[in-house]
């Protein structure tokens, strides 16, 4: 569970966000939808913890939480392999499993147990002695089964870097996954792929996403970013009757406003 408590986000003194506050429960599947520029990747990046709120806080307890990269731009001079060792945080869990254990072998206080008690719960959790044989499984489940993993992604076209995404997605090992934008440049066969294994898995997904079909058929409640001041609007309802629900609450300000008008021209 992750609960964000008034969260607001400043850049340059304008508010980006402003007071957002709800939980994110364990298995929840999540749809962020709002308007461009409406802050919902920095929404995300203060989940992942690349930033800091300006106030308010954002309250964790021991779960792993991830942002998978769904552009691969900052990344074409990384072997597949080390990309999506990097990015599962598997790489992270080795060298500070590596770390500790070596640390152990001259010093055996209780503090340093505990260290290594703490790596190698990581070290289980994100299956790091399998990684090699499972990414044979999820990069066959991405499509892309036959490339070769020690090559730089800079050499591959924009339909496989796509893919090496997904199969990032597929291999992590996160109790929370926030994906900004995951079906851009995807094909019909990759999305039907990702939506069968975010509707399986037991990790709570956090996906922003214009894609409608997606969000409709894979979360359960949708978190509208108003964009500003506004804050942000919460609907416990799948993407349907989210627009239903929005369409009325718009229908109903329409409303109110034209009885305003009715009445102040009666005066
Ligand atoms: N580093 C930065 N410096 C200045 N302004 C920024 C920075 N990062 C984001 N912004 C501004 O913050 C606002 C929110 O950006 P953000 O990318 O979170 O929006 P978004 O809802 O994800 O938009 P989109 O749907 O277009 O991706 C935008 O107005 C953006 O220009």
């Amino acid at each position: 569970m992750i609960s964000l408590n008034h969260v607001s986000y400043e850049i340059d003194g304008k508010e980006i966000l402003h007071d957002v506050s709800f939980t994110i429960n364990s298995g929840e599947k999540i749809g962020i939808v709002g308007p461009n520029g409406a802050g919902k990747t920095t929404l995300l990046k203060l989940i992942d913890g690349d930033l800091v709120p300006t106030s308010g806080e954002i309250v964790r307890t021991k779960e792993e939480i991830g942002m998978l990269p769904q552009d691969l731009r900052e990344w074409l001079d990384h072997s597949v392999y080390g990309f999506i060792e990097e990015v599962t945080r598997v790489k992270g869990a080795r060298e500070q499993f590596d770390g500790q254990y070596v640390k152990l072998e001259h010093d055996s206080s209780e503090h340093t147990l505990l260290l290594y008690a703490d790596a190698l719960e990581r070290y289980d959790k994100f299956e790091v002695v399998l990684f090699g044989a499972n990414l044979e499984k999820t990069l066959r489940r991405a499509g892309i089964a036959s490339i070769d993993v020690d090559k730089e992604i800079g050499n591959f076209s924009g339909g496989q870097r796509t893919r090496i995404a997904l199969a990032a997605v597929f291999a992590s090992h996160y109790d929370i996954v926030l994906l900004d934008e995951p079906t851009n440049n995807l094909d019909e066969k990759g999305v039907v792929v990702l939506e069968k294994f975010i509707k399986g898995s037991n990790a709570a997904f956090l996906i922003v996403s214009h894609d409608r079909r997606f969000l409709r058929n894979v979360t359960s409640r949708i978190i509208e970013i108003m964009g500003g001041d506004q804050g942000i609007r919460q609907y416990s309802l799948g993407y349907d009757e989210y627009v239903e629900a929005r369409e009325r609450a718009r229908q109903a300000t329409f409303d109110r406003y034209e009885q305003y008008e009715k009445e102040t021209a009666r005066t």
